[in-house]
């Protein structure tokens, strides 16, 4: 592995620059600093602070270096940190004489991407470092920081865990294909099941967190087509943001809006009519819009009340069974049946519309609080995994335990998206896509 170094504070005029090299050439530095005395340097103790005289032929300074032995440091190689006066001309100097003697400069993100590779941490640590930097508030950088200390990464055991204990009652039986799962089998899995999907869903939903501790709190709008969701849309925002139409399937994707709640800012997104389609745009359409209704904090479910509850309304009911929702009855004006509605409002007439903005607000203000409650938030990249693995939970429910090959089949898919998730199987891609995005020296 080549020895690479690079500046981890910014090179401007100012107090101190510090260029890190790390690799197993890294003492190879030290050939260019001396004693105070003029002496050469005697093999430095690690994790010490020295003070030496830094002179490549060229150029001079006075310097503070640590020397950090392998495995010990932060990228597990031999590290060496060298403190050098704030000046460019030196860090350039510097950085010249370093790489005369074999050295490179190290690429964004090389030293951390080092220190995973070499088990120093694993992959959603190695993503904590780089939030750590980019978050943009306390809250942000705590959730960060609880990763960073391998928050996710236990979470991710014990989901891990839950996968092997079904696994483990699955396989006894492939090799004995006479024999049926007992009822007591059934239930236990059935049991797991039901845990996983909750903490699933728990990772997931905290993937809107991250983004509203630093932005807004997710409000979405979701219901079949036609029943009125994007004249809540419009009657929220106090303006026409969506098309309104009596076509049942007119939003075809969803819509977004800013806007302010009770002092909060708040995201709204209204969804395209959720319904079985062959219409592949609908389709996706409705399933861009399902992600964001399964991200979202908050769910305004809205169903019909001048039309009988239908199998579409039904299955809105399901999807948004484990969020935080209010269901919100429509078309009051016209009402013709109870659907037994946290609040029914009317746009049309504006009937019970301060009372559905009451009740939401004080959601969001309930929502707002709890932000600071839980201790994990994924990126999305992690969310990404965690909505693969639901999906194949579902999958996983419909196999049931008929088609032993395939469930074990599909089981092991999903501990393999964990392991893509903590980095304990990667591709060149997937670290070059992390990576690629640090800052220069981390
Ligand atoms: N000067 C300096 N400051 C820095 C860093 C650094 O690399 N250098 N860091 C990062 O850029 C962060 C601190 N992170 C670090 C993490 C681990 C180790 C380290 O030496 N780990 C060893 C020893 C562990 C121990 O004894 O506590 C190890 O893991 O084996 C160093 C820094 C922030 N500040
Ligand atoms: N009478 C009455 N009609 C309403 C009310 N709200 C909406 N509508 C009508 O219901 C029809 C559908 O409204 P939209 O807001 O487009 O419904 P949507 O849920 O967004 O529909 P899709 O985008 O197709 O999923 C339109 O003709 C609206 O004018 C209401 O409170 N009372
Ligand atoms: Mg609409």
């Amino acid at each position: 592995m080549d020895t690479i170094v690079a500046p981890i504070t910014p090179v401007i005029r100012s107090a101190v620059t510090v260029l890190r090299i790390s690799g197993s050439d890294s003492l190879k530095a030290l050939t260019f600093l001396k004693k105070q005395s003029g002496e050469s340097l005697p093999l430095p103790a690690p994790r010490r602070v020295y003070h030496a005289c830094y002179d490549d032929g060229k150029v001079r300074d006075d310097v503070i270096f640590s020397y950090f032995k392998s495995p010990k440091s932060y990228t597990g190689e031999d590290v060496v940190e060298i403190s050098f006066h704030g000046n460019p001309l030196i860090i350039r100097s510097a950085l010249g004489s370093f790489m005369s003697v074999g050295m490179r400069f190290a690429e964004p993100g090389e030293f951390t991407r080092r220190a995973f590779v070499n088990g120093k941490m694993d992959l959603s640590q190695a993503e904590a470092v780089e939030e750590m930097i980019a978050a943009k508030s306390e809250a942000g950088l705590f959730y960060s920081y609880n990763q960073l200390k391998g928050g996710l990464k236990t979470q991710i055991e014990s989901l891990k865990n839950l996968y092997v204990d079904v696994l483990t009652v699955v396989e006894a039986y492939i090799d004995f294909p006479e024999e049926d799962l007992s009822d007591r089998e059934l239930d236990y899995i059935t049991a797991k099941y039901d845990h996983i999907e909750a903490e699933l869903k728990v990772l997931v939903k905290s993937y809107a967190m991250l983004k509203s501790v630093n932005d807004s709190v997710y409000v979405s709008i979701a219901g079949r087509p036609n029943v009125g969701k994007s004249s809540i849309l419009n009657c929220l925002l106090k303006e026409n943001r969506a098309i309104v139409s009596d076509i049942p399937g007119t939003t075809r994707d969803f819509i977004d809006a800013d806007m302010t709640i009770a002092g909060h800012p708040v995201k709204i997104v209204d969804t395209a009519g959720i319904r079985h389609t062959e219409d592949f745009v609908e389709k996706a359409g409705i399933e861009r819009s399902l992600e964001r209704v399964e991200s979202s904090h908050i769910v305004i479910t809205v169903l019909d009340l001048s039309e009988e509850l239908s199998a579409e309304d039904c299955l809105v009911l399901e999807k948004t069974k484990g969020t935080k929702r209010i269901i919100v009855g429509s078309k009051a004006d016209v009402k013709k049946h109870d659907h037994g509605a946290d609040v029914e409002i009317s746009v049309k007439t504006g009937a019970n519309v301060h009372e559905f903005m009451n009740i939401l607000e004080q959601m969001i203000s309930e929502e707002d609080s709890q932000i600071h409650e839980h201790s994990i938030a994924v990126n999305e990249r992690q969310k990404n995994g965690f909505l693969r693995m639901l999906a194949s939970l579902e999958e996983i429910r419909i196999i049931g335990c008929d088609d032993l090959d395939s469930l074990s089949f599909e089981l092991r898919d999903s501990l393999n998206i964990l392991s893509e998730i903590t980095g304990e199987t990667y591709t060149e891609e997937i670290l070059t896509n992390i990576f690629n995005s640090f800052c220069i020296g981390k």
